[in-house]
């Protein structure tokens, strides 16, 4: 197995809106290479009601931008400071960040394996 200690994913749920400020801040942390899915998730902030034919319905799932990526000389931490200053409004529905430890990383079109594949 290859060295792989200090490959992590980091993955943040962020308001769609964020999502242009979150790429340019990861790409100036160093951190340019990413994954970005459409998502809809559910935290502390309230569900929404609204009204279609006159029948009341609840909307307690919300979308969001899931944005994964995987780094290996950058620290996780300055990735996970850059992604939380440019997604931060301060209003509940802001989204998380986790931190995921990686147990290998293969790149495809050279086969290399670990921390070189990142
Ligand atoms: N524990 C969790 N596990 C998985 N996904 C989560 C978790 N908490 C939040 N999420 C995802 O993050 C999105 C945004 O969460 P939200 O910001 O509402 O969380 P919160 O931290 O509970 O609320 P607030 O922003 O008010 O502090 C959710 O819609 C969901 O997709």
């Amino acid at each position: 197995m290859s060295d792989t200690d200090s490959i992590k994913m980091v993955m943040a749920i962020i308001r769609p809106d964020k999502l242009a400020s979150v790429k340019s801040a990861l790409a100036e942390a160093g951190a340019p290479s990413l994954t970005v899915t459409n998502v809809s998730g559910r935290g502390s902030q309230p569900a929404k009601k609204g009204q279609w034919r006159g029948e009341e319905y609840t909307v307690d799932l919300h979308q969001k931008v899931k944005v994964e990526c995987v780094v290996a000389d950058t620290p996780a931490d300055d990735v996970v400071d850059a992604i939380v200053d440019a997604a931060h409004t301060g209003e509940k529905g802001d989204g998380k960040v986790f931190v995921i430890p990686v147990e290998e990383a293969v790149q495809v079109r050279t086969g290399k394996e670990g921390k070189p594949a990142v």
